[in-house]
């Protein structure tokens, strides 16, 4: 699914309304018309008080649409005009001037803090203060308005994007955003909805269809892509009935050290769940007896030190390589990966200590293989990459470090970002079950996994960090965040590719 900036929403509109000859206020009716209908399938007609915030531009103009249609319908409305300023859209006075035809109670001017309601735990109320049309971020009464209203226990809707947020530039000021328990946006999401300073904002949301020109928005550039079932399903890539093992392709995992082996054992086992045909796993000579015990379909080398890697000699060609977990950052280690990667032609997966030995050895760096797969989480990207000020920056400079490198960088968190070159992914599974030791383990080894498998570099970043979250979704359904582990995660690998063909989705226009 495509994530579209402002702009393009704008231009989208503007096409839309050319091309099937419909006015702006009937393409207004549309979007408050499906709020209405998101609301009423939900209050099923129960007269709860409704409170509906409307600011003066368009945004408002939706809220006074859902306005006049709760009431038409029965429902308990009260509708407020936050007025902080006199120029108010004409597609907001048109409904504005509704309002009048179907209730006696004309809505409420706010103008300053005398005016804010009383709102109780009971109630509901409706964020269409602000949309995409916001420039600057609120101040004064309208920003003590936004305080007021996050403070009440009421449930907290935002009509396409909470009021304070920026689609896709960064928050200036947090305390000036309606912390919505759930958005309904329009047509597509916004970039602001899965950064870490401004997704904990929007909470849930939802993408309504509100019909926009498919052919403007199927040759649009967006600004990312969200992953989501659809996505995941085209990447999938059909077994041949008449495989072997060889055909899988055979992983070599690089990995742990005395006290972590179990780094190693985790992205091994992942690498098979994943559906790779052959997996070495390359370990201190600690880690022997674990390896083989543990996952007996691996095979074993080891290095001639007892607990850290210090020379990775293997007699096979892997098809992949994932490095780094549980390593340590010893000097021998360090030179040991460097020679890896003046050796191997195979594409890597890089990870932990290994991406911390690249970030303090600029040298190493420069050695890095082309069409290697990096997986931060933000501590490991802040030494890579250096500090950034905003989720912006961070995502120019790591494309910048993509292009430099021609390599595939999987900003881990909340909503996973693949960076490839220019282009921005975004992946819509995983939970916070996930943030548990040895997470990160398994999905090095699972994107080792597909890579043998014929999956490009940036598909198996993609397929992987999908599936792994989806994973940890189902185990997190069965069992709960709390008591998810890696392991979980691994075990659900095989459901989660049953999955994809089991709940068919079309894909959201
Ligand atoms: N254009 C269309 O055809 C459609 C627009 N829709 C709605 O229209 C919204 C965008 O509407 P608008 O462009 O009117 O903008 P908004 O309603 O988001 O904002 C209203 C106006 O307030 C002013 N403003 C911005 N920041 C301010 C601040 N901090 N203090 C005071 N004033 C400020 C701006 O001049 C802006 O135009 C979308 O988010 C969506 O809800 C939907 O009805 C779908 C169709
Ligand atoms: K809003």
């Amino acid at each position: 699914m495509k994530i579209v900036s402002a702009e393009q929403q704008y231009n989208a509109d503007k096409i839309t309304i050319e091309k099937q000859q419909i006015t702006s206020l009937e393409l207004m009716e549309r979007a408050g018309g499906q709020i209405f209908e998101w609301l009423d399938s939900r209050l099923e007609g129960v007269p709860v008080p409704v409170h509906i915030f409307c600011g003066i531009g368009d945004n408002g103009g939706d809220g006074m649409v859902v306005g006049r249609l709760l009431i038409e319908h029965g429902y308990n409305v009260v509708i407020y005009v936050v007025n902080y300023s006199d120029k108010r859209s004409d597609n907001f006075l048109y409904n504005y001037d509704r309002i009048k035809k179907v209730t006696k109670n004309w809505p409420i001017i706010i103008k300053r803090e005398a005016h804010f309601p009383k709102i109780t735990s009971e109630d509901v109320v409706i964020d269409a203060i602000f949309g995409i049309g916001l420039s600057r971020s609120p101040e004064g009464w309208v920003k003590k308005l936004i305080t007021y209203l996050n403070e009440t226990e009421a449930f907290k809707l935002s009509i396409d994007i909470p009021s304070g947020l920026f689609a896709n530039k960064a928050l200036e000021d947090e305390d000036a955003v309606f912390l919505a328990n759930h958005t309904l946006t329009f047509q597509a999401p916004k970039l602001a909805f899965f950064l870490p300073k401004t997704a904990p904002f929007v909470r849930d949301f939802e993408v309504l269809d509100i019909g926009l020109d498919s052919d403007f928005l199927d040759d649009l550039k967006p600004l990312a892509h969200l992953i989501t079932l659809f996505e995941a399903k085209n990447l999938y890539k059909y077994r041949d009935k008449y495989a072997h093992k060889g055909t899988f392709g055979h992983a070599l995992i690089v990995g742990g050290s005395y006290g972590k082996i179990g780094a190693a054992v985790l992205a091994s086992k992942a690498a098979f769940k994943i559906g790779a045909g052959l997996v070495t796993a390359f370990v201190p000579k600690c880690g022997y007896n674990i390896l083989q015990t543990t996952i007996p379909e691996a095979m074993v080398a080891t290095d001639k030190e007892d607990e850290i890697i210090t020379n990775i000699v293997i007699d096979f060609e892997p098809t992949a390589i994932g490095i780094g977990m549980g390593i340590g950052k010893n000097k021998a280690t360090a030179e040991a990966i460097t020679k890896l990667f003046k050796t191997q032609n195979a594409p890597m997966v890089i990870d932990a200590d290994a991406l911390n030995i690249l970030a303090e050895n600029k040298e190493v760096l420069k050695l890095l293989p082309k069409s290697s797969i990096l997986t931060p989480h933000p501590g490991e990207l802040k030494r890579l990459i250096g500090a950034w000020k905003d989720d912006y920056e961070k995502l120019e400079k790591v494309k910048k470090f993509s292009k430099k490198n021609e390599a595939v960088v999987i900003i881990k968190g909340a909503f996973t970002t693949i960076v490839y070159m220019d282009n921005l992914y975004i992946n819509s599974t995983g939970n916070p079950g996930m943030a548990t030791g040895g997470s990160g383990d398994a999905l090095t080894g699972a994107i080792t996994g597909l890579l043998c498998q014929g999956y490009n570099i940036l598909q198996a970043s993609l397929f992987g960090v999908y599936l792994h979250g989806l994973a940890g979704d189902n185990a997190a359904n069965v069992i709960g965040y709390e008591a998810l582990m890696a392991s979980d995660i691994i075990d659900n690998l095989g459901k989660a590719y049953m999955e994809l063909f089991t709940n068919d989705m079309e894909e959201p226009e």
